[in-house]
Formats: structure tokens, sequence, C-alpha cells
């Protein structure tokens, strides 16, 4: 992103000139450049008008205004513009959108105008162009794909198991990797100073959705599923909402490492899955489903017996390409929130002894945290509530298109228009929050501390809304409540001693905080009487 927004400066910078023809000459290319380029004016229905914003420059738009923390300038340009207000970038026109109320009616009540994907250059490139996340299609065969998706990914993570002893299958698979992280934390401890633990979290959070996908765990040394897992920062510079080179088409043809590098991760990603989906298509048993990707096989399989290829025109491949979309989802997104609840334990160390409190109180520490102790560890719970809304790691949503002319808020959007939904703002809005940029888990509170006030948790934007809503909003909340429980039952976090820690998000899809080698964990000392 930032080389592309240097390019797009540069572009601009590099008029200029000495002699009085060559500034007249400049001029008169600028004013040509300026009429070409205004988006040409809109007929607006009788009634309605079309939505306000800042005023952009020819070629580049408002690029340079959003060139730093698109989230952080659009929140201040809504300040001034609205809840449903326009910029440029380059010389498209984007809609975007804020306020928890504007978002309701646009995602949910207007849901279907809303729900498509802008035909981006770089979501192209994501797993062949056939991506359920981010390609264009939104119509019947694509949701055809989500609902397989959805009862695929059901099935293999939070239905009830028979045959395990945990109650799901997602529970048995977070249960022991929590517990293994438990013992590789205290392990490289011993031998190191302080670490990053996200190096390690990564690993087995990538375990778990590689275990529902794909049926097999991999080692924490294993090569290549690190070189794909580390790699989601330069997937996540080019997938986040107001990437300049999908708009402005100079800039790809300009060389980009960073673009490079994004289409070097996709293209390995796709070698990755394919190579384990040969393996599933060589050993594949109809009469035993052993994990997400069989049972997308299996579904193949069927359609082509019962012949309703030409029903919905879902290819092999497009249904092969889901596992893909749930690789990529269900890593970097729970592996980043665990990252910030770490981060803010370690940080707030009366906050981790008031979770680890409440954990010794009602679980104790002689059996492991489970699914179903949820509802019982209501400050967990506020905790977890609190990072989701104070880091908003998930500034925006995938962006999203108008799939056909419609109105919001009195203001006219014609079809295709690219519309970014900012949930940072709806987070840290004064309007619905005290103080919102203090990290407060007891705002979620009933004032005994004994409940979780349902009106304000309903108030944080992390998943998106209505028809895009994330598919794997209970897996990853039930994910980071029962990796976090289970670290926190057995360990203490804390930061070594020194300069304090760099806490800004940095922008992308997912924001993370600056790397960080300062966290020193150690066992819990036992409490009075268990242990
Ligand atoms: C804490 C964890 C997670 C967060 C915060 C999160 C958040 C999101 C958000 C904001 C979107 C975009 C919504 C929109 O465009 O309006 C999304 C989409 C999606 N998520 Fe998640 N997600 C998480 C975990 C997961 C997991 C574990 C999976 C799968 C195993 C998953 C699968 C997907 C898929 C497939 C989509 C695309 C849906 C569509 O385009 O219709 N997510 N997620």
């Amino acid at each position: 992103m930032a080389a592309g927004m240097e390019t797009a400066m540069g572009l601009v910078g590099s008029a200029g000139g000495v002699s009085a023809t060559e500034v007249l000459l400049a001029a008169t290319v600028f004013c040509l450049l300026l009429l070409l380029t205004q988006p040409l004016r809109r007929r607006v229905p009788k009634g309605l008008k079309p939505p306000p914003g800042p005023r952009g420059l020819p070629v580049v738009g408002n690029v340079l205004e959003l060139r730093k923390d698109p989230h952080l300038a659009l929140t201040r340009l809504s300040q001034k513009y609205g809840d449903v207000m326009e910029v440029a970038i380059g010389t498209q026109p984007v809609l975007v959108l804020s306020g928890l109320d504007t978002l309701r009616q646009a995602l949910v009540r207007q849901g279907e105008d809303f729900m498509g994907r802008p035909d981006l250059p770089s979501f192209r490139l994501i797993a062949n162009g056939q991506s359920l996340a981010f390609s264009p299609e939104a119509g019947d065969a694509w949701k055809a794909r989500r609902k397989l998706a959805q009862n695929a990914l059901k099935t293999f993570s939070i239905a009830a198991s028979p045959a395990s002893s945990s109650s799901c299958l997602l529970e048995e698979h977070v249960s022991k990797e929590a517990a293994y992280l438990v013992t590789k934390f205290l392990q490289v401890m011993e031998e190191e100073q302080s670490f990053d633990p996200c190096r390690y979290l990564v690993v087995s959070v990538a375990n778990v959705i590689c275990a529902m996908c794909f049926g097999k765990r991999y080692d924490h040394n294993d090569q290549e599923l690190l070189s794909l897992v580390n790699d989601s920062n330069e997937f996540g510079e080019v997938a986040a909402a107001g990437n300049p080179s999908d708009f402005i088409p100079l800039l790809r043809y300009l060389p980009s490492r960073t673009m490079d590098l994004f289409k070097d991760i996709n293209r390995r990603f796709n070698v990755f899955i394919e190579k384990i989906v040969q393996e599933h298509y060589a050993t594949f048993n109809k009469e035993h489903i052993r994990d997400i990707t069989d049972s997308l096989i299996g579904h193949c399989q069927e359609r082509k017996t019962a012949g309703e290829d030409t029903n919905l025109q879902l290819s092999n491949q497009s249904i092969i390409a889901i596992v893909n979309d749930l690789f990529g989802a269900g890593f970097d997104t729970v592996t980043t929130a665990l990252s910030w609840c770490l981060m803010y334990a370690a940080s707030y160390p009366d906050m981790q002894k008031r979770i680890q409190d409440e954990l010794d109180q009602t679980i104790g520490r002689e059996r492991r945290p489970r699914l179903s102790d949820r509802g019982t560890l209501p400050y967990t719970e506020a905790f977890i509530l609190e990072m989701f809304r104070h880091s908003s790691f998930l500034p925006f949503t995938i962006p999203h298109r108008t799939t056909k002319a419609t109105a919001l808020n009195g203001y006219y959007i014609p079809k295709d228009t690219c519309v970014f939904v900012n949930q940072w703002q709806v987070n840290h809005d004064e309007k619905l929050w005290q103080d919102p940029f203090a990290f407060k888990p007891e705002r979620f509170l009933n004032t005994a501390g004994t409940e979780i006030n349902r009106t304000e948790s309903d108030k944080v934007l992390t998943f998106g809304l209505g028809r895009r809503r994330c598919i794997g909003e209970s897996i990853g909340r039930w994910e980071v409540f029962l990796f976090l429980t289970t670290l926190l039952q057995q360990l203490e976090f804390s930061l070594a001693p020194g300069e304090a820690v760099d806490l800004t998000p940095q922008y992308g899809l997912t924001m993370k905080y600056k790397k960080c080698e300062r966290f020193q964990i150690k066992r819990r000392l036992p409490s009075n009487g268990s242990l």
C-alpha cells in the first residue's frame, strides 16, 4: 500500500516547469485532465440527492488524504460529511458508510442492494478469481456456494460430535492446540529472555482450521506452513480497503514489490491447497468423510450423479475453492484477535488477574476450560468484547458493491458503486460509547458485574452485518474464548521492562501492532487450595 501511495504522490508531484510555455502547457493539460476525469454528472432521481464528500484532485481523487490510516481519515471526514459520503479514489467514486443505524439499514434492511463485491484487480488474483469472499459474483450460484461452505464448516466445527469426548470437534482441536501452546511457551521461555508469542500462536490457530479443512496438523517448524502463514501482512496490505492500484490503472503498470509479493502469496497458497485436494481425491471414500475437503468432494460427486450441473452452474473448481477461503479467512483473523488479547492482558496486569481469578473461582485449575463455560465467565467475555471494539482490527469489512441503483438516507446510489463499511468508526463513535479510546471491559457488564449487557455488546461491529456477515463468526468467537482461557488459566503474561510498547495498529485488511519480542511468560503460582 505504502509503495503504491508513494507512486500516486509522485504522479501529482511530477508536474513542473520553468518557462512560461511549459507552465501554460502544464496548466492546459491539468484543466483537460480535470475535465476528463471528473465523474460524469449523474442523473439523480427527483427527491434524492447525490452523497456529499470532499472534492478530489484530478487523476488521484482523494488518495492523498487517505494515504495514511484510511480508517481514521474516513472517520474524520464522516464527521464533516455524514454517515453516507462519497470519496474518489483515482477517478472512481467510492461510497463510505459509517454510523451503526445507517449500516444496519444498508446491510440488513436493504441487504440485497449492498451485498455485491467490487470487481477489483487484486481480488481477481485470490483463489484464481473463484473466491467466495472476494469474487464479484453474488447471484444464485454464489448463494449456493456460501450455504455449502456454512454447512461443511458447521459439521466439522461446532455441531455436536457424539464420537468425540469433547462437545464438538472445534473444542477438541482448540483444546489440544492450546494445551500444546502452554508447553511450548514455557519451553521457549526457558531458552530465551523474552519473545514474540505470535510466531507460535499463528501455527496453533492454523492447525485448528487445518484439522477441520484437511484433517491434518503441522509441526511448529514446518517451513511450508510457516512461509504461508507468516506472509499474511503482505496479503492484508493489498487486500485492504483503499489499495490505490485497484482504483488507479496507471499504478498497475509500475513496478511494486508489495504487488509482486501478493501475487506470489496467492500462487503459493493455491499450490498448497491444490496438493492437499489432490491427495484427498486419491484417497476419497464416500462412506468415510474425514473433513471439509472430503465433504466438498462428496458434494461434487453427488451433483454429478444427480445431473445437477446445469442447475446452478457450480463448477467443481469453484466448490473446491471454498477450502481456500475457509483456510485463508480462518487463521489470520483468529491469530490477530488472540495476539491483541495477549497484548492487552500483558499491558493491563490488573485485568489479566481479574480474568484469572474468575477462571479459578468458576473452573479451578484441575480441568481445562470448555466451550460450555462461556456463559459463566462474564468478565472474560467483557474483556474479549472490549478487545474487538478497542482494537477494531478489521477496520473495514471487505469492500461491498451495490447490486442495483438504490437510495440510502435520502441519497441516490447508482448500481455497481464500490462501498467501504467503516467498522472502526462505529466502534469509536462518541455517540455510542463513553470514553471510546479507553480500554474498559466493564463497559459491557451490568452494575453488579455478573452479566453481559447485551444492548452494549450488540453495538460492537467486527464480523460485518447482513448477507455478507462472516460465516466463521461463531468459530472465531469460540476459538478466541477457548485459546485465551486455556492460556490464562495456566500462564501469566507480562512485558519485559523497557520502552513503552507501541500499540498503534498498522493499517491493513487485519490490523496488527508492531512486532513485539518483549513478552515474558511464566507458569502461574498455585492459587489457595487449587493445584
Ligand atoms: C475473530 C475472527 C474473525 C473475524 C473478526 C472475522 C471477520 C470477518 C469480516 C469483517 C468479514 C467481511 C464481512 C463483510 O464483507 O461484510 C468476514 C468474511 C468472511 N469470513 Fe470471517 N472473521 C473471523 C473468522 C473467520 C473464520 C474462523 C472463518 C472460517 C473458518 C471465516 C470465514 C469468512 C468468510 C468465508 C467470509 C466471506 C463471507 C462472504 O463474503 O460472504 N471468518 N469475516
